[in-house]
């Protein structure tokens, strides 16, 4: 239990000092309600030695006075405390995964899926942020209020301290097999909650497949199994922690006993004084009401040591070297040197050397899963070689900055995400603090304005989650529009133009040959028209590069290329003969 304390203190970072002082006011509000015992006491004494006069009563009546201002301030300033510790704490940590998740290599989303991350910032952050204040704050202020007690009553006399000692031992011991049950609960728990959200997700994410498909009746088995699962592990705690729950309230319901009836048994034996014995009868009733609330939420302890340990997890993955050199590159040569590259075990990249001089255009063009995203992957350190190495003016991409090579990079993806908000901030992705007339030029070179202008709230129209409310080919134009804004002298167009209608392509080659116009363009592209006036033609199969030129050598070999070419220009034949 106390290792958890120390965890939970750490996992607040700079919140800590909120929390001690939430649980130094816990402690003072102890303090002040001790001062009840107090006026009883004064009460007491007055009535056992016939010395009651109103004074006494007065004096009583200004120590509770004080005990109730007291109790209500501590408490306040106490929860106040807790509250804001906790909700800044859990803000901190969530914002702190977020920026982390910019800098961890691509592998960790893959073996870390959607729904285990979101269910970690979601319902798990929530968990320590809901269930963490109190049950922190409760156990540790009624364990120190049940020392305190325990001292003041082996002052006045060591036998009915040492019962109150006793049962508080037999507390603990109760409560650390609750832990122990707890352990073996929490994890499982909490596993089965991130399946849900995982499950959900999915349910989500596929619904257009499940409609097209009629999978309606059997697509929700997996969510039905989850929720199940979940109620599982929720019920499997909530009733075996109840033995131990019931076993701590009995033991320190039978110490409060015990010390009345010893208190009276001393007093009927004279070696307890009439007033001394209902001071401490009334102590018995007074001493584990702290720590009896604190044992009914003690078998959250665990939950929240398991859910700081998933959360910490997420926080503490190694990330790309985010302290690197923020450098400038001395060019954009961009050059591959002996690169190897596997997706876990599995090789993609084998052995590949290749230069993109700067200011010239390299097409990557080749059979699907050859290896093509993956190489324009590397350069943008999406993901780091295994062997060789992969640089930019000279210097090897994992020597800079993360963000210092990532603002030389344009990327236009073959699978656009945009994220749910206006056209506008979509666009100013690429430059946060572009004018509105960089905004409209940019989205008029990527052929975008007319269609974002004839919505009925233009460039403020907020497109759903990952473009959920616009067709492919408008969320690529503004994908590059993004591009055009950003204007880095490196651009990797990854099949930017695979979902533009004819009519809009044409355009937009002629927006990006103009905006690539003296910069280092690596493009991936099926498309004859794209690659043939390419500085460089690179054919990759099998994670090999296997011819390389230009258009003009490459036609002329027998080969992948010549067979592209061939199966293309048929295409194009097949569509003049459809169109006459
Ligand atoms: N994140 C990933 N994790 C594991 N394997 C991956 C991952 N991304 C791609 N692969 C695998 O690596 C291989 C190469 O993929 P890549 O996307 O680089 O090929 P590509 O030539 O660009 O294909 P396409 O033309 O179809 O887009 C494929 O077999 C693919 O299944």
């Amino acid at each position: 239990m106390f290792g958890v304390f120390r965890k939970f203190f750490a996992f607040a970072g700079d919140q800590k000092g909120k929390w001690q002082k939430g649980i130094l006011f816990a402690v003072l509000h102890s303090i002040c309600e001790a001062f009840q015992l107090l006026a009883i006491a004064v009460v007491l004494r007055g009535m056992v030695e016939g010395s009651m006069t109103a004074g006494t009563a007065w004096t009583a009546l200004g120590i509770l006075v004080f005990s109730l201002l007291g109790t209500i301030v501590t408490r306040h300033i106490s929860h106040r405390n807790e509250i804001s510790g906790s909700y800044r704490m859990c803000e901190e940590k969530r914002i702190g995964i977020g920026d982390r998740m910019k800098y961890m290599p691509m592998g960790y989303f893959n073996s870390h899926s959607l729904g285990n991350i979101t269910a970690a910032v979601t319902t798990t952050m929530e968990e320590i942020e809901k269930l963490g204040p109190p049950t922190m704050v409760r156990t540790i202020h009624g364990l120190i209020r049940t020392a305190i007690m325990a001292v003041f009553l082996l002052f006045f006399n060591w036998r009915i301290g040492l019962i109150v000692v006793t049962g508080t031992l037999l507390f603990l011991g109760t409560n650390s097999l609750l832990h122990r049950k707890s352990r073996v609960l929490s994890p499982k728990r909490q596993a089965a909650q991130a399946g849900l959200v995982e499950a959900v997700l999915e349910y989500i994410q596929g619904m257009s497949v499940v409609k097209a498909f009629h999978l309606d009746k059997n697509a929700n088995k997996t969510i039905d199994k989850t929720i199940a699962e979940v109620e599982k592990y929720n019920y499997s705690m909530e009733i075996g922690f109840i033995p131990y729950v019931a076993l701590q309230q009995i033991i320190l319901r039978l110490t409060s006993v015990a010390v009345v009836i010893v208190s009276i048994l001393f007093y009927l034996n004279g070696q307890l004084e009439l007033f001394m014995c209902l001071l401490m009868i009334v102590c018995g009733f007074f001493i584990f009401t702290e720590l009896e609330a604190a044992g009914l939420m003690s078998s959250f302890i665990r939950l929240i040591d398991v859910s700081i340990d998933r959360v910490e997890n997420i926080h503490k993955t190694p990330v790309m070297d985010i302290d690197g050199n923020a450098q400038q590159p001395g060019s954009y040569d961009i050059a591959f040197q002996n690169v190897s590259f596997s997706y876990g075990d599995r090789r993609i990249i084998d052995n590949v050397s290749f230069t993109i001089p700067q200011g010239t255009t390299t097409a990557i063009v080749g059979p699907s899963g050859g290896g093509k995203t993956t190489l324009c992957n590397l350069i943008a350190r999406f993901w780091d070689v295994n062997e060789g190495t992969v640089t930019l003016g000279g210097k090897d991409v994992r020597a800079y900055k993360l963000d210092s090579l990532l603002q030389n990079i344009s990327m236009v993806f073959q699978n656009v995400y945009l994220f749910n908000d206006t056209i506008l901030s979509n666009i100013k992705f690429g430059k946060p603090d572009a004018t509105m007339d960089e905004v409209v030029a940019a989205a008029r070179k990527a052929c975008c304005h007319d269609f974002i202008t004839a919505l009925p709230q233009g460039y403020d129209t907020v497109i759903g989650e990952g473009g959920a409310t616009i067709s492919g080919g408008e969320k690529q134009r503004i994908s590059i529009a993004r591009a055009m804004l950003k204007d880095a002298p490196i651009v990797i167009l990854d099949e930017a133009t695979a979902n533009v209608d004819p009519e809009n392509e044409n355009k937009l080659q002629e927006a990006i040959a103009a905006l690539t116009k003296n910069k280092t363009i690596v493009m991936i592209a099926h498309r004859l028209k794209t690659v043939r006036n390419a500085d460089q033609i690179l054919v990759v199969d099998a994670g090999r590069i296997v011819q390389r030129g230009t258009h003009d050598e490459l036609s002329r070999k027998p080969g992948i290329y010549a067979d592209f070419i061939g199966v293309r220009e048929k295409a194009i034949g097949w569509k003049l003969e459809a169109a006459r």
